[in-house]
């Protein structure tokens, strides 16, 4: 027992250490490890030794750790290069990921979002006027299995573009879902084994890859005039400050890594959303008055400016990444002896570390009636973030987050570049399927499913039942 290394979480079998009880209820193990061990502690997983480091100021070592000392791309690759492809996003220097995230944020400007409500709305409008699911004047919805469609195709239609929103309902769904399939934990852990659904999953990559190539290629004929704004119009021609091109190739790498980052953190994001509006009729009464409110009786058509006035909106969307934070475990490789402010442990580099900021995010100490779904605690609270100390990694000023216990988008050099698109397709989703419909649990069901961490993401155990009712 070396007193200089965090306490090692008791486990009766080396390798598989905590591994099962951390994968199936991530924050009850944490909970519990943080009630014997403090905020710092070492678990086995899967024969990796993880270093937790856990409240704000853990989230604060690892998001604001140096490069030299705390590497992602490590951590990550083996569970992203296989379904992004090649020399993108983990499979690059952190200097080339930067510039990455700062041509990725070019594509993310407000004309682009201007031009992407519409575009957005109209796919809620075709989807429930199309899918079995909605017709009829009431009925009832598995969220587990709408939600994936929808949140793939509004964002198809906008981010990725006409001809990619077309090929995901025809051609390429099937390739999609293969895909999908390699993004999974169990490859997280044995990204080795050779399971059928890796191949799959390769085969997947290389069609989703030729998709976009193709595209790129007509696009580059003159075949296809610019008359939309799609992130592959963005990454095409861009150019490293080494004067090195992004080739097409790696344009359609980050665009897979585009698809599979807003399609898993949308679709858990918006089941949860309509689970605790369900659970809570009377906040989307707030809602439905807040549409009349800023867009009149005769509720005028969504636009992108009248979206930031929907306060209840983004109050809801805030409280659910608090109650339901996509990503549970942010992971770095430790590259060299690591102290631990304001302990004495210094972290080996044989470990990880990962933090789990939905563990100070659901803390008494910070959120009073933490475990409470309650959005009318962020009013007032509109631009905390706003204050924060900000700092430029290379693709624009992000906040350092410094210290915080409620980080969904992270902090610091590995902070999303999504969040905005993110506001925007949820509160167009949302706003939309609230004034059509009225969503209640099924008769008897008291709260919302339990989670399911067998994903990548946070997701609501199948099939998350909602019945609905037309708005009159
Ligand atoms: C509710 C939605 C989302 C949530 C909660 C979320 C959360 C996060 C978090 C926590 C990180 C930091 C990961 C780490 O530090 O290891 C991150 C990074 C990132 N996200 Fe998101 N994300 C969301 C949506 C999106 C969308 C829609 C996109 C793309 C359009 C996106 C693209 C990225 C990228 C490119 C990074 C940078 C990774 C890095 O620098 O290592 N995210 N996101
Ligand atoms: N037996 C067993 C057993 C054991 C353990 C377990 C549970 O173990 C775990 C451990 C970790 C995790 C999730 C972490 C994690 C990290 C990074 C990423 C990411 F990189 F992919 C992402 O950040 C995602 N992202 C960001 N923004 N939007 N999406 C991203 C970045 C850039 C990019 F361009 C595209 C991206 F999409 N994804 C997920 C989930 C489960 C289950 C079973």
């Amino acid at each position: 027992k070396d007193p200089n290394q965090p306490p090692v979480v008791f486990h009766w079998f080396p390798f598989l250490g905590s591994t099962v009880v951390y994968g199936m209820e991530p924050y009850k193990f944490f909970n519990k490890c943080q009630e014997q061990y403090g905020d710092v502690f070492t678990f086995i997983l899967l024969g990796r030794k993880m270093t937790v480091t856990l409240g704000p100021k853990g989230n604060e070592f690892v998001f604001n750790g140096k490069h030299a000392d705390l590497c992602a791309e490590e951590a990550y690759t083996h569970l992203t290069t296989p379904v992004f492809g090649s020399g993108v996003v983990y499979d690059c220097p952190n200097h080339m990921l930067m510039e990455q995230k700062k041509f990725m944020k070019f594509g993310l400007t407000t004309e682009t979002f201007k031009a992407y409500v519409p575009l957005i709305k109209d796919e809620v409008v075709n989807y429930f006027q199309t899918s079995p699911f909605f017709s009829g004047q009431s009925g009832k919805v598995p969220l587990s299995t709408a939600i994936p469609q929808l949140t793939l195709f509004t964002a198809s239609r906008s981010l990725q573009g006409r001809e990619v929103r077309e090929a995901l309902t025809t051609t390429h769904a099937d390739l999609f879902h293969d895909l999908d399939m390699g993004f999974t934990p169990v490859n997280f852990m044995f990204p080795w084994l050779p399971l059928p659904h890796n191949a799959k999953r390769d085969r997947a990559q290389k069609a989703m890859a030729k998709l976009y190539l193709d595209i790129i290629s007509r696009r580059k004929s003159g075949e296809e005039s610019k008359k939309e704004i799609d992130m592959i119009w963005n990454l095409m021609n861009r150019s490293y400050k080494s004067g090195e091109s992004l080739s097409d190739l790696h344009v359609a790498h980050c665009m897979i890594a585009l698809l599979m980052a807003g399609q898993h953190t949308s679709m858990a994001t918006t089941t949860w959303t309509l689970l605790h509006l369900a659970a809570k009729p009377e906040i989307q009464k707030v809602l439905y008055e807040e549409q009349i409110k800023v867009f009149g009786k005769d509720l005028a058509p969504l636009t992108y400016e009248k979206l930031s006035e929907l306060k209840m909106v983004q109050n809801v969307v805030k409280e659910i990444l608090r109650v339901h934070p996509p990503l549970h475990s942010i992971m770095r490789k430790v590259k060299s002896p690591l102290h631990v402010p304001d302990t004495n442990f210094v972290i080996p580099s044989t470990h990880y570390v990962m933090a789990a900021p939905g563990v100070s995010a659901m803390d008494e100490k910070y959120f009073k009636n933490a475990k409470e779904f309650d959005p009318f605690r962020w009013v007032g609270h509109e631009a905390d973030e706003d204050n924060a100390e900000k700092f430029d990694f290379g693709f624009g000023l992000v906040s350092k987050g410094t210290a915080s216990p409620y980080l969904p988008f992270g902090a610091g050099r590995h902070r999303c570049i999504g969040e905005q698109f993110a506001n925007v397709q949820l509160g167009t989703i949302i706003s939309t399927l609230v004034r059509e419909f009225e969503f209640t649990l099924p008769p008897g069901q008291k709260d919302v499913p339990l989670v399911d961490y067998n994903s990548m993401v946070a997701l609501a155990t199948a099939p998350a039942m909602v019945h609905w009712k037309r708005r009159a």
